[in-house]
């Protein structure tokens, strides 16, 4: 079933609506009339408890604007218990929880936890006054009504001025334009999103283009560098060598228990900055700002978690603010454990539809761990797949300007690792299933550099084995260039995690076999680009097809103006997740990403491709990523991996009536 709500209430904050019903107790009854005078008192209570959980059920669905319980339950796509929650709802899966329709759920563990297990004691309470101005779910600052700052012991909290939603928007970005250095942008975007959690995702919404710099790459790689010193709220769950043996206990300390999407990282590979630590925690809270902002997915049903096993990054063991544990990272048997313990809980704590997104782990974690995990658990890598998939819809959507197919192409990768032999190995597929040609002969058409040359059937016996595919027949070359003028590549792509790799020799003898080269600088953030937009076009007298990971402005050349693509995994992985669950998938498959870029791909109309743009703009993104959620779920029906049921008709509507709205609700 499909856990996720229209709107921002599927939040499952601070609950325990019920007491403790102790199960699996036997009462030993002495005779047959204390026996039916306890069944009817059971039956009694069970029926009164039913009758008022119903009536609180209907008054809070009514109260937070999704009116008809009817369309709730549809949307759902199956049995829900909505539980009040002083100001929001949550949502639990009844069925797949309890195992038959009805009854009550142990969401939390208490029912059957023994008396000498530990347990988190929640509580429910409304909040109200002080407490509620400081929930950013619930605060809406400024705006609160007359009505609300009686009903909610607000009045003096607040100034006298009531201002609307758009007002506060306004204001909010009249100031955030002020600041001119980056990095205090998304410093006051954070506080922001700690503050009020709906204007938060206002804001992002409606200026996409202008704010995903700033919460995203490149901002948060900066961030990331300096996460130590700009920390001021803990976002996000930290799970570190310290707690080890107890991840299942540390889950249950996060507040909100309907999890659908969890973005995790081990800080090795943060970005192209290398190795961060405890500090990567920026980008699984970046990514899943952009599954809410971008892909529609309750921010409630989102859990950033950082896995933090040391680093060896000398200046951050060095360096007195930083927030991580003081050693040089755990390897072999002891990081295995660590992982399988935080998989397990995983699943164990939130099912099997939870989303395991992987996110910036050094290549040889991340090639293992999706390997391993994506056989027992929904697990995406975005690095490896994302990236993959938005590339290859960048390349099918390019055709309409090269003209041919992909199997025409011939592509030049610099850097051979997550990205570089995801997108590879995506391509080849791709190939593969449109011509008919085995796998292997599609390869042949994708050549990769790494750091010692090209990589060639000679280096077999020391390369590495997500490599080995792509070592083909050739003389070795070392350099860059020389493997541009052996190949002949018509498309080059830079995954190298290394700035200014593509330099002006590299891109001019592009330039000199191709009469359109498309060149892809994929390295984030901007300072780690293979080259900027302006030396691409410059450099091929304003011919080359540029995209970048990082955004680029477009560039004036000639009169002419071009518009550089931004080929980053954030056109997928919000819809591709927001499809993956709507559909209640449990398991990841290529053809869910091929669904992903082809669903991509189409939605660049003439207008871009007159620009030169082989992406569409980010402005349109949510209408984007219900588009392509829609194609992955149809493929994860067609596949017979969704376990929501029955499919919806109109999946495209599904999606968009599924996506998370930051406009206030009214408080009664
Ligand atoms: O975060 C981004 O912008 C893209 C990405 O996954 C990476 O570079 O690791
Ligand atoms: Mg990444």
């Amino acid at each position: 079933m499909l856990n996720i709500s229209a709107g921002k209430s599927c939040s499952n904050r601070n609950p325990t609506f019920y007491s403790p019903i102790k199960r699996g107790r036997f009462l030993v009854l002495q005779n047959t009339k204390k026996f039916a005078a306890f069944a009817c008192f059971r039956f009694w209570v069970v029926f009164v408890f039913w009758v008022s959980l119903e009536d609180c059920i209907r008054r809070i669905v009514v109260g937070f604007g999704f009116g008809d319980r009817k369309k709730v339950g549809a949307l759902m796509g199956s049995v829900v218990e909505e539980i009040s929650n002083g100001g929001g709802h949550s949502v639990v899966d009844v069925e797949s929880k309890a195992g038959f329709g009805g009854g009550i759920v142990d969401v939390y563990g208490e029912d059957c936890a023994t008396e000498d297990q530990v347990l988190t004691p929640w509580t429910a309470s409304v909040a109200s006054g002080y407490t509620l101005l400081r929930d950013p779910h619930y605060n809406k600052g400024l705006a609160f009504t007359e009505k609300e700052r009686d009903a909610h012991y607000l009045r003096g909290l607040l100034p006298p001025t009531v201002l609307t939603q758009e007002l506060q928007e306004k204001k909010l970005m009249q100031n955030l334009r002020q600041y001119e250095v980056p990095l205090h942008r998304y410093i006051a975007m954070m506080d922001l999103q700690e503050r009020n959690e709906g204007l938060f995702y206002k804001l992002l919404i409606d200026n996409v283009e202008e704010l995903l710099p700033v919460v995203y790459t490149p901002t948060v790689g900066e961030a990331c560098q300096k996460y130590g010193s700009i920390f001021r709220h803990p976002q996000g769950l930290y799970i570190s060598l310290k707690e080890k043996g107890k991840i299942l206990e540390v889950l249950k300390n996060w507040p909100d228990r309907g999890i659908q999407v969890i973005v995790v990282t081990d800080g090795e590979r943060i970005l192209g900055l290398g190795d961060l630590g405890c500090q990567g925690m920026g980008i699984p809270v970046g990514k899943l700002s952009l599954y809410t902002a971008l892909g529609g997915v309750p921010p409630s049903a989102c859990l950033p978690i950082t896995i933090d096993v040391g680093t060896n990054n000398e200046k951050l063991l060095n360096d007195e603010f930083y927030i991580g544990i003081k050693q040089r990272r755990a390897t072999g048997q002891e990081y295995a454990e660590l992982l399988e313990e935080f998989m397990t809980a995983v699943k164990q704590n939130y099912g099997e539809k939870v989303l395991v997104q992987f996110e910036d782990f050094a290549n040889h974690n991340a090639f293992e761990l999706l390997a391993k995990y994506s056989k027992t658990h929904l697990v995406f890598n975005d690095d490896i797949q994302g990236t993959a998939s938005v590339v290859l819809a960048g390349l099918i959507a390019s055709l309409k300007l090269l003209g041919g197919t992909l199997a025409d192409h011939t592509f030049l990768f610099l850097g051979a690792g997550e990205a570089g032999t995801g997108i590879a190995e995506l391509i080849a597929l791709e190939i593969s299933k449109k011509t008919g040609a085995p796998l292997e002969k599609a390869r042949k058409k994708i050549w990769l550099v790494d750091s010692k040359g090209l990589i060639v059937k000679s280096r077999l016996g020391s390369l590495q084995h997500f490599k080995q595919p792509w070592a083909h027949d050739h003389e070795p070359i070392k350099e860059l260039v020389d493997a541009v003028k052996a190949i002949k590549p018509t498309v080059l792509i830079g995954t190298s995690g290394v700035g200014k790799q593509f330099t002006k020799e590299v891109v001019e003898t592009m330039a000199s076999l191709n009469k359109k080269p498309l060149i892809l600088a994929l390295s984030n953030p901007t300072s780690q680009a293979e080259c900027t937009a302006e030396e691409a076009y410059a450099w091929t007298k304003g011919r080359a097809i540029f995209g970048s990971g990082s955004p680029f402005d477009p560039v004036k050349y000639e009169n002419k103006l071009l518009v550089p693509g931004q080929a980053n995994n954030a056109y997928i992985f919000p819809g591709f997740g927001l499809g993956l669950i709507m559909a209640g998938a449990i398991r990841v498959h290529d053809d869910m990403l091929l669904a992903a870029s082809e669903a991509l791909a189409t939605q660049v109309s003439e207008e871009h491709y007159a620009k030169g743009m082989i992406y569409p703009p980010f402005t349109n993104i949510r209408k984007i990523s219900a588009n392509i959620a829609a194609k992955v779920a149809a493929k994860v029906y067609e596949l017979g991996l969704a376990s929501n049921l029955p499919r919806p008709k109109d999946l495209v509507k599904y999606a968009e009536s599924c996506m998370y709205s930051p406009r206030y609700r009214s408080y009664r």
